[in-house]
């Protein structure tokens, strides 16, 4: 199974963090991206459909604008995320315009991806570039992306990128050979996981934060995007960038690497978007009536299932409903605010138009519009 899944995989994404393409010392490694394009441009020469999540432009704008440390403050960050991402891109043009390769740039934040219309501009553009043979290259749009719109790492952003074009496989290139059964920076002992079955038991805690001044989402990051994307279908490979040739031979079958096996698709392009790309603006709490009508029989959620509102949002937002346990089990989008919600929960349906007057909804979640986790 693993052999057929990355030999037959036709459309990668993938990632490249910014240890691997970027250093405190040096700023970029032109002599990294030169060698990966050239590892990229021999799978897309047989045949595959690559785009690249890159990182480096902060570490990269860093040693441009001579900076001693990592920026402590958001404008600094940007301010050499801006410097450093236009000279990232100019590494990759160079590098693949000596193989006959066009690419493109592009920017996104979380709002791109939780605007629906947006996400699906994005998706659409992707598509277009492909269509034209263009090598995408993605990144966070740093230099705009304030708390509350950015995604934060390059790992989630890449799974999310995966989500974006239906990829086969997203592969996460790191300066470490996989998930180990613990950072081996700390533990030498620690022993690399080869094959991850489907994501369904906790292994976060095997996987740390990065250890390097150049990384940002450690492993931590990498086992959640493969979570996620598992939950899409999409299997993901972690692999060592720093070994010269090894991505092009794992990906023809030969050992190396974490793979994290999928699930069989079970959501929809959107239900994946509400439970994975949106978040949650506040909770619902269900008394046991509700969860069996929604997780067993199909449902959607009405008012009188509600025993607690937590949190402040519109109607429109996405929520994450609650068992009598207090257990997530379920995300949608609410039809109706916090506000309103306080004051018709626990109420027949009938009796909700007394409280709030003629309503366009009945459901406060229509089934369309929610996701059992
Ligand atoms: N269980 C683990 N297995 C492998 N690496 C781990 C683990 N836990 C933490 N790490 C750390 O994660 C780092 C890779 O993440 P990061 O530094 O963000 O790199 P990148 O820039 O490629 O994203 C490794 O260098 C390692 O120190
Ligand atoms: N957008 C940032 C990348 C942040 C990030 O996730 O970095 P890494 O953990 O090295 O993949 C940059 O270009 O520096």
């Amino acid at each position: 199974m693993r052999d057929q899944i990355l030999t037959q995989a036709k459309r990668i994404v993938v990632k490249i963090g910014s240890s691997l393409i970027a250093s405190r010392a040096s700023g970029l490694r032109p002599d990294q991206i030169e060698r990966l394009a050239g590892e990229i441009g021999a799978l897309r020469a047989g045949g595959r459909e690559v785009l690249i999540v890159s990182s480096g432009a902060i570490v990269s704008g860093i040693k441009k604008l001579g900076l001693k440390d990592y920026p402590k403050t958001l404008p600094v960050k940007q301010a050499a995320a801006a410097v450093g991402q236009s000279r990232l891109m100019w590494a990759y043009e160079k590098a693949f315009e000596r193989l006959g390769i066009q690419v493109a740039q592009i920017l996104l934040t979380h709002q791109d991806l939780a605007d629906r219309r947006r996400f699906l501009n994005a998706r659409y553009t992707l598509a277009a570039l492909i269509g034209f043979g263009v090598l995408p290259i993605i990144n966070e749009n740093d230099t705009v992306a304030v708390d509350e719109i950015r995604v934060g790492d390059n790992d989630t952003l890449a799974g999310e990128v995966a989500h974006l074009v239906d990829a086969d496989l997203l592969v996460i290139l790191s300066d470490v050979d996989g998930l180990y059964t613990e950072d081996p920076r700390k533990n030498p002992a620690a022993t690399l996981i080869p094959v991850i079955p489907e994501i369904t038991g906790n292994i976060e805690h095997r996987a740390g934060a990065s250890s390097t001044f150049e990384g940002t989402g450690g492993m931590a990051t990498k086992v959640r995007a493969a979570k996620k994307v598992g939950e899409y279908g999409v299997p993901t490979l972690i692999v060592n960038g720093e070994r010269a040739g090894l991505l092009p031979a794992v990906l023809a079958g030969e050992p190396g690497g974490s793979l994290f096996l999928a699930r069989e698709r079970r959501l929809t392009s959107r239900k994946h978007w509400i439970a994975f790309t949106l978040r949650p603006r506040g909770q619902v709490h269900l008394d046991q009536g509700a969860v069996d009508a929604l997780a067993q029989r199909g449902k959607s959620l009405l008012a009188s299932g509600i025993t607690g509102v937590t949190g402040h949002f519109e109607a429109g937002d996405p929520v994450v409903c609650l068992d009598p346990d207090g257990k997530e089990f379920a995300k949608g989008l609410v039809n109706f605010s916090s506000d309103a919600l306080n004051r018709v929960k626990g109420l027949k349906t009938q009796d909700i138009q007394q409280q709030l007057g003629p309503q366009e909804y009945e459901e406060v979640i229509h089934r369309d519009n929610l996701v059992i986790l």
